[in-house]
């Protein structure tokens, strides 16, 4: 469903993607996860379209990205930034709405779609009334993912989509996200700094260091054999706050 190869991006002296290659099933989800800067946002907006590669190519459902098909293909991907990178003069509700109301889908059937996600990431009407200022940030990401799922895309990248929350909240939409991944049978790329969140919400790690992918699998098969002794050090700097009682 999404296969990115050999895949570089530079920013002057700065090597953001070394030729790093990921090959991601359809319904699959896979989170990158790695040290700042270490490439995973841009790794996901090349995945986008947003970031044009120095070289190497990204296939969307066997289709390979180019400058000519980005905006059509564009379409069936739904796109998370963290805090829901909504537009702020736009109240919740015409944020989700905003693509299908350019793509003149009928207002019944908009209505139809925002009821059910609404139900889906559990935020009451009233609250999409309002604008994003106006909502919790826990609100805000529940808008963006609304707004990433408004016209069901296959597709479906999330960048720390639950950064900056409290873990109440966060352990909720983690629960949540994890329901709607499974009932929805999406491809879904997430990247997050939080080793729990991958393992719970990702059948597949892609740990990164220095623009590249070190080790991809599951939790256990990169602790149980480690690529290199990086990738058990990363593993064990995460810290749990239960041994510390
Ligand atoms: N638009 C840009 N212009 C210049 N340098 C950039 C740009 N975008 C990213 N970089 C650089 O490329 C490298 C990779 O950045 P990227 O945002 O992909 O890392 P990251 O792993 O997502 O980091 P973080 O976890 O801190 O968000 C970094 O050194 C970053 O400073």
């Amino acid at each position: 469903m999404i296969d990115v190869q050999a895949v570089s991006k530079r920013y002057g002296q700065t090597v953001a993607l070394d030729p790093t290659s990921i090959a991601c099933e359809a319904g699959s989800t896979t989170a990158l996860i790695g040290p700042s800067g270490c490439g995973k946002s841009t790794l996901l907006r090349v995945v986008a379209g947003l970031v044009i590669p120095d070289s190497g190519t990204v296939s969307l459902a066997g289709e390979t990205l180019t400058a000519q098909n980005s905006e059509r293909l564009r379409q069936n991907l739904g796109y998370v930034i963290q805090d829901g990178g909504l537009f702020p003069h736009l109240s919740a509700r015409d944020n989700v709405t905003l693509l299908a109301r350019y793509l003149k889908q009928s207002p019944v059937a908009i209505d139809r779609r925002v009821t059910e996600l609404g139900e889906l990431v559990q935020i009451p009407a009233t609250a999409l009334a309002r604008f994003p200022r106006q909502l919790s940030g826990g609100q805000r990401q529940r808008v963006g993912l609304m707004r990433a799922l408004m016209n069901d895309p296959p597709i479906v990248l999330l960048d720390e989509p639950l950064g900056a929350l409290d873990p109440i909240t966060r352990s909720e939409l983690q629960t949540q996200l994890k329901a709607i991944f499974a009932g929805l049978g999406k491809t879904v790329i997430l990247v997050t700094h939080d080793m729990g969140e991958a393992a719970y919400l990702a059948g597949r790690i892609a740990l990164m260091r220095d623009g590249r992918i070190v080790q991809r699998g599951s939790l256990q098969a990169l602790l149980d054999e480690p690529a290199e002794a990086y990738v058990g050090d990363f593993i064990r700097a995460q810290r749990s706050p239960l041994p510390s009682l």
